[in-house]
């Protein structure tokens, strides 16, 4: 019997990064799927659906109960409101999840199959049926550099991000092309003028920058475009934001491994999809630079040793390069001034496939295949 599964979030931006992901890679062709909306019930399912042709309200238990497996990017209000009345009422089916509301319950795993294939397979064999995608920032670092915990070596790391802007959603991409647009068009007369002075652009430009108004800053709260904003997510109270506690708790929680160290700074920047990525690691002991760039290299399929040149890294190590591919690159390794066990890397991902959508499917196909 094919196996149901039900689509919630499917057309927003993360759910539609994973239909087309899905099928690309065939995924329909193994699965009956039922599509759900919030704001369209009865509406017609897209061009993915078989035999069930018309959306399903997604606040339907019993419409919900029937799939063997549900997977969800509407995100976390959808998530905190649906899940528990859905295994209240008896639903016992494996609920894969974009969200972050239930990642660190004790009977979820941090879905990252080609750095923590052990665990999730421990926890099939157990019994596990709550499969959630880790924070985009660290989902994407572990695909990069994952192969030095997988061999034991890393004593601790230190991240400092450079987080594109649709980590906030659709909106904050919005939000911060109007901006860069609003900016140049305050300037646009002075820079098609080769003769006009650079500092007088640039004073205009700041003090466009402080006047924007609420409405254009409605997303980020400040100035994006031409700026940058050291803080991402909730403030914690005690220094750190959420996004940088993510880095310690979700690292160590896909890999299954102890309390490896890992802390530093999250900011957004004015990318569009890429986070990227400048770490620091002490390693247990003085590894050769080649021997790590071989293990780094084999660890997986996506990822891409970048040559620490100038000129491949700055041809394949940019978030323009990197956009839309499922490749991880990971360059400027270098071993650091301090001494021998200290290891510079730098690498990037596309927050919305490996960041979001791809851990997601891979997760269903384990399901679906086993
Ligand atoms: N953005 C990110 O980088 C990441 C997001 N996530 C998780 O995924 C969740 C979803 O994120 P994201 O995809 O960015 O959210 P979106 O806002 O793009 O989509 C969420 C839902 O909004 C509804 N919606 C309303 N208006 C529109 C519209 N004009 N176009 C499309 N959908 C619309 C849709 O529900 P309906 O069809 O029912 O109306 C859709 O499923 C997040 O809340 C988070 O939990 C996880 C990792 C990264
Ligand atoms: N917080 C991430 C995006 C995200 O959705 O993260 P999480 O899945 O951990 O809530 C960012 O802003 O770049």
């Amino acid at each position: 019997m094919t196996t149901l599964v039900g689509l919630v979030g499917w057309r927003g931006m993360v759910g539609s990064v994973l239909m087309e992901r899905m099928t690309a890679e065939s995924d329909f062709d193994l699965i009956e799927p039922l599509f759900f909306s919030t704001s369209n019930a009865g509406g017609a399912a897209p061009a993915q659906a078989k035999n069930e042709k018309t959306l399903q309200n997604a606040f339907d238990i019993d419409q919900l109960k029937r799939c063997d497996i549900i997977i969800t990017a509407q995100g976390g209000d959808y998530t905190t409101e649906v899940y528990p009345k859905l295994r209240a009422a008896g639903w016992n089916g494996h609920w894969i999840d974009a969200a972050s509301t239930l990642r660190m319950a004790d009977d979820a795993v941090i879905i990252l199959d080609p750095v923590n294939r052990p665990v999730i397979d421990k926890a099939l064999a157990s019994g596990g049926k709550n499969w959630i995608g880790g924070n985009c920032t660290v989902s994407c670092m572990l695909m990069g550099v994952g192969a030095l915990y997988k061999a034991g070596l890393v004593e601790w790391m230190s991240t400092q991000t450079y987080q594109a802007a649709s980590g906030g959603g659709a909106q904050h991409m919005r939000e911060l092309l109007t901006q860069y647009g609003t900016l140049n068009a305050s300037v646009k007369s002075l820079l098609d003028d080769p003769k006009s002075a650079i500092l007088e652009i640039d004073r205009q430009v700041i003090a466009k920058q402080r006047s924007l108004s609420a409405e254009e800053t409605a997303n980020f709260g400040v100035p994006l475009g031409g700026s940058l904003i050291p803080w991402i997510d909730k403030d914690l109270g005690n220094g750190q934001s959420k996004e940088e506690w993510k880095g310690m708790a979700e690292t160590n929680k896909i890999l299954g491994s102890g309390a490896i160290p890992v802390d530093g700074f999250c900011v957004r920047v004015g990318a569009m999809r890429c986070h990227s990525q400048a770490l620091t690691f002490k390693l247990k002991k003085d590894v050769p630079l080649a021997d790590i760039e071989a293990m780094i290299a084999a660890d997986n399929a996506w990822v891409k040793v970048v040559p620490n040149t100038r000129e491949a890294t700055i041809r394949d190590l940019t978030p323009v390069a990197v956009t839309g591919t499922m490749t991880i690159p990971v360059g400027r390794l270098r071993k650091l001034a301090m001494g021998p066990e200290y290891l510079g890397a730098f690498t990037i991902g596309d927050q919305l496939l490996w960041g979001a959508a791809e851990p997601l499917r891979r997760m269903l196909r384990i399901l679906i295949e086993r």
